[in-house]
C-alpha cells in the first residue's frame, strides 16, 4: 500500500509532515476514513521496521545519540550549572515512537479536563479515553481499556523477582496498589504495561501497527525533509497550498497540510513559513504572514532524578547481560524460543503520588504554598494557572517513581572489572517531577534557521522545581533503605551513595543541579488554547490565521502538560484529529 521513492509529482489532498507517532496514525486513518482521497506522509528519517535495535524491546536505550536520534541540544541550562541537555528525538518512520521506552500509562482524568477548561471544547477526559482505547489492544488489560486498536500492549511477561518487593514496600510507606491505574486514577503503585506485540515480542509502535492498516491511498516519503509550508493569502486568511522540500521540490496539497513533527519540529515548520513571533522572524529575516506570539512557547518537560542500590545476591537484573556472556547466551536463546528474557525489557514498578503521600501534609503545604508565590510573582500561561490549581487535587499526580531492575544511577557506571561490586545486582529507582514550574521555548535559530533549534527549556529555574526534586530524592531514599520489605533485600546505596551525598537540602541540591535530566517528554510548544491566550491552533487543532487547512497534530498542541509518559495521549490525539478531519471533509 505505501512505497517510499522519489517525490512524485501528483498533487495529494493531504499532506502530513512527519510521519511519527501521531503522523502515522492520523495518515492511516484519514486513508480508512477518505478512502477517495490520496494522502501523503513526509518523514526526514528512513524506514526501519526490521532493525532489531528499535524492535527488540530489551535495546530500548540503544538508539539515543544514534542515527534514528535527532539529538537536540539544548543551550546551556543555568539551573543545571551551565549544562547543556541533549534531547532525543526519533528521526526514522515511526518517529519518537520507535525509539523511546515503552511505558504506556494514562494521566489523571481531571488533567484531561483541564483541557477543555482552558478553553478546547470536546477535549477531556472522556473523548480523549475513547480514542485513546481506539489506538491500543491492552492484552488482559483492566476495564476502560482497548481491545481492537492497532499498537499492543501488554503486561512484560518477564518479571524480575525483585519487582515483587516494590509494591509492599510502597503500601508500607502509604501508597496503596492500584492495578487500574488507566482508569483516570493513576494514583498508587503499580506495574505498568509496556507497548510490545504479543506474537513476535517486538516493540509495536506506529510504523509497525499503524501503517499496515491504511488503504493504497496512502503514500510515505521517506529520507525526505520538508522546510516550508506553502501558504496564500485569502481574504484576511492564509491558506496551505502544499509543502517545499529541503532541494526545492513543491508538493501541493489540494485539501490540506497538517505538521505532525513532533514538539520541536512542528513550531520550527511554522517559524520557518512565517507563523509566529515578529521578533524571532525579523532576526532570521523571514516574512512574518501570522503573527502568533505563542509558537514555541511554554516548553514544558518531565525531570528525572535517579538513584542506584546495590542488592543481595540472588536477583538477576538486565546488567547481567553486559557481564556474564553466559547469562547472555541463554538469554538470547530463550528470546529465540519465544521464551521470556532480559531481551525482553523487564516488568517495572510504578508510584504515581501527590504531594501529602511523599512529603506528609506539612511539607506538602509549605511546597504548594512555595509555588503560589512563584506564579503569583510573574505572568503565567494558562497551562501554568492550571498547575499551580492542581497541586492540591490528591487524584493528580506530583511525583512519579519508576522501579528499574538494573543500575541505572546518574554519577557512576556498573562497577567495571576489578570492583569489587562487579558482578552485583543493582535496582534504580527515578523519581520524576510531573508538574515543574519551569517553562521554556524553542525557536528557529535566527542566524541559521534551517539547522537546529535554539531549545531552552529553562530547567530548574525556580525555587519550587529544586525543592520538589529534593523531596522526591528523599522519599527515594525511604522506599529503598529504610522501609521493608525493600530495606532487607537493599544492601546500600551505591549512587550518588550516602558517602557522596547525604540527605541534607544542601547536598541534595547540589546533587539536582548536577544531575536532573527529564524523561523525553517535551510538550505544548503549539498549544491549543484560545488565540489571546497565547494558543497556536484552536479546538480543531487548526493553525490560528488559516483558513483552517493548516493543522499541528502532535505532543505540541497538548495544553496543560500531563502526569502521563504522553505516547498514549498523542496516539489519542491523532484518532481524535482523525476523527475531526474526516468529519469535515465527509461532508
Ligand atoms: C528516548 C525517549 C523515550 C521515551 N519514552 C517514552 C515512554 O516510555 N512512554 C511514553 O509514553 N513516551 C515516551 N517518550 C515520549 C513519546 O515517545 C513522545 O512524546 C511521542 O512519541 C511524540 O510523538 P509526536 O508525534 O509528537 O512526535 P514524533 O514521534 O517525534 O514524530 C515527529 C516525526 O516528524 C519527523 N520530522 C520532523 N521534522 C520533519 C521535517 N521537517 N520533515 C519531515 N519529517 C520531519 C521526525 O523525524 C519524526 O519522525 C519518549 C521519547 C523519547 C525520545
Amino acid at each position: 500500500a505505501h512505497a517510499t521513492g522519489p517525490p512524485p509529482s501528483e498533487t495529494y489532498d493531504f499532506i502530513i509532515v512527519g510521519g511519527g507517532t501521531a503522523g502515522n496514525a492520523l495518515a492511516t486513518r484519514l486513508s480508512q476514513g477518505l478512502p477517495k482521497d490520496k494522502i501523503l506522509v513526509i518523514e526526514a528519517g528512513p524506514a526501519a521496521q526490521n532493525d532489531d535495535n528499535i524492535n527488540i524491546p530489551g535495546f530500548k536505550g540503544r538508539n539515543m545519540g544514534g542515527k534514528y536520534d535527532w539529538s537536540f541540544p539544548t543551550i546551556p541550562q543555568p539551573g543545571f550549572n551551565g549544562r547543556a541537555y541533549n534531547v532525543p528525538r526519533g528521526k526514522v518512520l515511526g518517529g519518537s515512537s520507535a525509539i523511546n521506552y515503552i511505558t504506556f500509562d494514562r494521566a489523571a482524568a481531571a488533567e484531561y479536563d483541564m483541557w477543555a477548561e482552558v478553553g478546547n471544547p470536546g477535549w477531556n477526559w472522556k473523548t480523549m479515553e475513547t480514542a485513546m482505547e481506539k489506538a491500543e489492544n491492552y492484552l488482559g488489560g483492566p476495564r476502560g481499556s482497548g481491545t481492537k486498536g492497532p499498537i499492543q500492549v501488554l503486561h512484560n511477561r518477564n518479571s524480575p523477582r525483585i519487582m515483587d518487593a516494590f509494591a509492599p514496600t510502597a503500601s508500607n510507606l502509604g501508597i496503596p496498589r492500584n492495578d487500574d491505574s488507566i482508569q483516570g486514577n493513576p494514583i498508587g503503585v503499580s506495574y505498568q504495561p509496556t507497548n510490545i506485540n504479543p506474537t513476535s515480542y517486538n516493540r509495536s509502535y506506529s510504523a509497525t501497527a499503524y501503517l499496515p492498516l491504511a488503504k493504497s491511498n496512502l503514500k510515505v516519503l521517506t529520507d525526505t525533509l520538508v522546510v516550508k509550508v506553502n501558504l496564500q493569502k485569502k481574504g484576511n486568511l492564509q491558506q496551505a497550498m502544499g509543502v517545499t522540500l529541503s532541494d526545492g521540490t513543491i508538493i501541493k496539497a489540494r485539501k490540506e497540510v497538517i505538521l505532525s513533527a513532533g514538539a520541536i519540529q512542528s513550531p520550527q515548520l511554522l517559524e520557518l513559513s512565517g507563523i509566529g513571533q515578529a521578533s524571532i522572524l525579523k532576526a532570521a529575516k523571514i516574512k512574518q504572514v501570522i503573527d502568533l506570539p505563542g509558537v514555541g512557547e511554554t516548553y514544558n518537560e518531565h525531570l528525572l532524578v535517579r538513584m542506584s542500590f546495590q542488592l543481595k545476591d540472588g536477583y538477576d537484573t538486565a546488567d547481567k547481560l553486559a557481564f556474564n556472556a553466559t547469562f547472555a547466551a541463554e538469554q538470547w536463546a530463550r528470546r529465540l524460543n519465544n521464551q521470556s528474557s532480559f531481551y525482553d525489557d523487564a516488568v517495572a514498578g510504578y508510584i504515581f503520588a501527590n504531594w501529602n503521600q511523599v512529603l506528609g501534609d506539612s511539607g506538602a503545604a509549605s511546597l504548594v504554598s512555595l509555588a503560589r508565590s512563584i506564579v503569583a510573582s510573574k505572568p503565567s500561561s494558562p497551562g501554568l494557572k492550571m498547575k499551580l490549581k492542581q497541586l492540591s487535587n490528591p487524584h493528580i499526580p506530583q511525583a512519579e517513581y519508576i522501579f528499574v531492575s538494573n543500575h541505572g544511577g546518574a554519577t557512576k557506571t556498573y562497577p567495571p572489572p576489578g570492583h569489587p561490586l562487579h558482578g552485583k545486582p543493582f535496582v534504580s529507582i527515578y523519581g520524576g517531577l510531573m508538574h515543574p514550574l519551569s517553562e521554556g521555548s524553542v525557536h528557529i535559530n535566527t542566524s541559521s534557521p534551517l539547522s537546529k533549534p535554539i531549545v531552552d527549556p529553562k530547567f530548574l529555574s525556580n525555587e519550587y522545581d529544586i525543592a520538589a526534586l529534593i523531596g522526591i530524592l528523599k522519599f527515594a531514599r525511604k522506599l529503598a533503605l529504610e522501609t521493608e520489605p525493600l530495606k532487607s533485600i537493599v544492601v546500600g546505596e551505591y549512587d550518588p551513595g550516602l558517602d557522596a551525598v547525604d540527605n541534607s537540602d544542601e547536598r541534595l541540591e547540589e546533587f539536582v543541579r548536577r544531575t536532573t535530566g527529564t524523561i523525553f517528554h517535551p510538550m505544548t510548544t503549539a498549544a491549543m488554547l484560545p488565540r489571546r491566550d497565547g494558543g497556536v491552533v484552536d479546538s480543531k487543532l487548526a493553525v490560528y490565521g488559516t483558513t483552517g487547512n493548516l493543522r499541528v497534530v502532535d505532543a505540541s498542541v497538548i495544553p496543560v502538560q500531563i502526569s502521563a509518559h504522553p505516547q498514549s495521549a498523542v496516539y489519542g490525539i491523532a484518532e481524535r484529529a482523525a476523527e475531526i478531519i474526516v468529519g469535515e471533509w465527509k461532508k
